[in-house]
């Protein structure tokens, strides 16, 4: 049983590190004021389970995404081009699977709140994941380069 509560220590100290990094206490935020909508609005079970599902799955993913970056920086803190493909992977993961929260969130909350078919809420969502993915596509600079 020490062995179980030093090891939830350890767990512990790891969220209390990702917690100083602003990309995930962004998301975290984001998610917080998603849910508490969610709340609000008095979203059916099934629902606000796929809206929990979704921030959780975003912070996660962000984690795995620090922890590569991490090792990356560990094992070459220089500049390379094959560190820049796993680290630019890396990240395109947290996209991944944030655009697929913002197509359910927004499918789900755009019905609740409009009463729109859950489809008008996946094209407004598809709308949005474009423009920011356009967004990081043409912006110049950035990296360490
Ligand atoms: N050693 C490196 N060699 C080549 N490119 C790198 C290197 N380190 C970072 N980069 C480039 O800079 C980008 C940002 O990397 P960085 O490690 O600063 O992460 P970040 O996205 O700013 O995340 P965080 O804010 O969590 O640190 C990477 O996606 C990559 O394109």
């Amino acid at each position: 049983m020490r062995k179980f509560f030093k090891s939830l220590h350890h767990a512990a100290n790891g969220l209390c590190y990702l917690l100083k990094e602003r990309n995930f206490r962004i998301q975290l935020v984001f998610g917080a004021a998603v849910l508490s909508i969610g709340v609000l609005i008095e979203l059916e079970r099934q629902d606000f389970l796929w809206l929990l599902f979704c921030t959780f799955m975003v912070v996660i993913l962000e984690a795995v995404n620090t922890v590569i970056e991490k090792i990356a920086d560990i094992l070459h803190p220089y500049y390379d081009e094959r560190v820049k493909v796993l680290k630019d992977v890396a990240a395109s993961i947290v996209l991944m699977g944030s655009a697929m929260s913002v197509l359910i969130g927004l499918s789900i909350l755009i019905k609740e709140i409009f009463d729109l078919h859950f489809a008008v809420g996946i094209l407004f969502g598809i709308i949005i994941v474009v423009f920011f993915f356009s967004f990081g596509l043409f912006r110049v600079g950035g990296g360490k380069e």
